[in-house]
């Protein structure tokens, strides 16, 4: 690692930007053109004749329009959107991407699309987010990676490769190697392993988000890194917990978390970077398993039910905590990314779709299942973390911004588990 190189390239990334439209006016007030036109000692010069001055004028003035050319080819490399994909997301407010990503127009062109980057992709959220951007921009524009070895499926399945976050020089290489555009930062450690492993999360979560945001700068990158219900704390408001408030939070996850929003906004407002971000709520998934937080249990859950019959839940009966199904977390990513900057008043947004208990999650899943029971052994660490975390998020933002709409509420999530499980099931058994 290197940060003081890394330093000096954004500072100079910096003074570039900011020098480029004086030096467009310098060019301008130096230009023999204008010192010409401002000129009395000239007046009868026919502006088609062929004088020296003229093509000094000439040439300065295609000096200017080249310079102008390569400026909105800069820009339009950093928004990489073809014309039709344009036309839809500029008018995002309407128009809803389906789960399946199949909306995207057939006329685009591979080399049209931008090219992804999923670090951490082999959690609970990766994998599912590869195959929904795969299908909307192509399979080879969207490349996985993970610091574990890939299951067979998932390697067979589109582009995969290693890449550990904390290995600055190892990160820009692929993605300059690979013409990288965009980056889903999904790297973490999250609340409950980070309690018990601080140094791991101050590391992962961390440093590794510096190295996110420096090479995300540096190479002009459009950047989403998820944030969580767990960026709020105790002293937060708890139902619904605004955009904007006090942000408190108790564990080292959540510290790293809001440390990540005013990052990636300090970043974007000093830089220029183009960094976009969601609090995702707890997420439930039906074929891919949670990475040790403390919203675990609404997917264990379901696997019991449909399995034993039994479960053992870590928080009270009563803990009421914001929850959605991946599909919608997934779609909101997509529309997040794809929103126009223009639409996006802040950098950051809440979303919300549900909110239950234990109790109440027990209770919808036993109408599809009456003899599920459920007992309690509450784990401390926990209940403290649950405890301290909001209990409904308000995305008003989120839904006047960039159109944001959940689709699943808790009786549809339980409909869609538990048909998914019971299929993954049969599918297992028939082999
Ligand atoms: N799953 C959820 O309920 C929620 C997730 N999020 C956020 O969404 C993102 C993705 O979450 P999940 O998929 O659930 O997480 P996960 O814990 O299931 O997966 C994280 C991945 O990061 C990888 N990783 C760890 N250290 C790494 C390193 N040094 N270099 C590269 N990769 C490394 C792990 O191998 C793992 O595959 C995280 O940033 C998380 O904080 C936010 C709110 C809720
Ligand atoms: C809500 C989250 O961020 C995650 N699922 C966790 O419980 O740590």
């Amino acid at each position: 690692m290197d940060p003081q190189g890394k330093l000096v390239r954004i500072q100079k990334l910096g003074m570039l930007e900011a020098g480029s439209p004086s030096l467009s006016r310098a060019v301008l007030s130096q230009s023999p053109g204008r010192r010409a036109s401002s000129s009395t000692t000239r007046p009868n010069v026919d502006a088609s004749s062929q004088t020296p001055a003229a093509f000094r004028t000439l040439r300065w003035c295609m000096m200017l329009v080249m310079q102008l050319l390569k400026s909105a080819v800069r820009h339009a490399g950093s928004r990489p959107q073809c014309g039709v994909e344009r036309l839809i997301s500029s008018s995002s407010h309407h128009h809803r991407i389906s789960a399946s990503g199949r909306t995207h127009p057939s006329s685009c062109t591979d080399a049209d699309h931008p090219k992804v980057l999923i670090t951490g992709g082999l959690g609970q959220l990766g994998v599912g987010l590869a195959k929904l951007l795969r299908r909307r921009f192509g399979k080879n524009n969207v490349i996985l990676s993970d610091i574990k070895k890939p299951p067979t499926d998932v390697y067979l399945n589109g582009p995969f490769i290693f890449s550990d976050i904390l290995d600055y020089k190892n990160l820009r290489e692929i993605v300059v190697n690979n013409n990288i555009s965009w980056l889903v930062h999904y790297s973490a450690v999250l609340s409950a392993v980070g309690e018990s492993n601080v140094a791991l999360a101050k590391e992962v979560n961390i440093t590794g988000l510096h190295n996110i945001l420096d090479i995300a700068t540096e190479h002009g990158l459009r950047v989403f890194v998820p944030s969580t219900i767990g960026a709020f704390g105790p002293s937060s408001p708890k139902d619904p917990t605004p955009d904007l408030c006090v942000q408190r939070p108790r564990t080292i996850y959540g510290v790293s978390k809001v440390h990540a929003e005013l990052m990636g906004e300090y970043y974007h407002h000093r830089y220029g970077l183009d960094f976009r971000c969601l609090r995702y709520p707890g997420i439930i998934s039906a074929d891919s398993q949670p990475g040790g937080g403390t919203t675990d249990y609404a997917v264990q859950i379901f696997h019991a039910a449909v399995k034993t019959g039994c479960f053992e839940c870590n928080l009270r009966s009563d803990t009421r905590l914001p929850m959605m199904y991946i599909d919608d977390c997934l779609r909101a990513t997509l529309e997040i990314l794809e929103a126009p900057a223009d639409t996006l008043i802040s950098r950051t947004y809440n979303i919300n779709a549900m909110s239950f208990t234990p109790h109440s999650l027990t209770q919808e899943i036993q109408k599809v299942l009456p003899d599920l029971k459920v007992t309690y052994n509450v784990d401390p660490v926990r209940q403290a973390i649950a405890d301290g975390w909001p209990m409904a998020l308000e995305d008003s933002a989120a839904r006047r911004d960039w159109g944001w709409k959940h689709e699943y509420d808790l009786p549809e999530l339980v409909q869609t588990m538990l048909t998914h499980i019971n299929t993954g099931n049969q599918v297992a058994q028939a082999y």
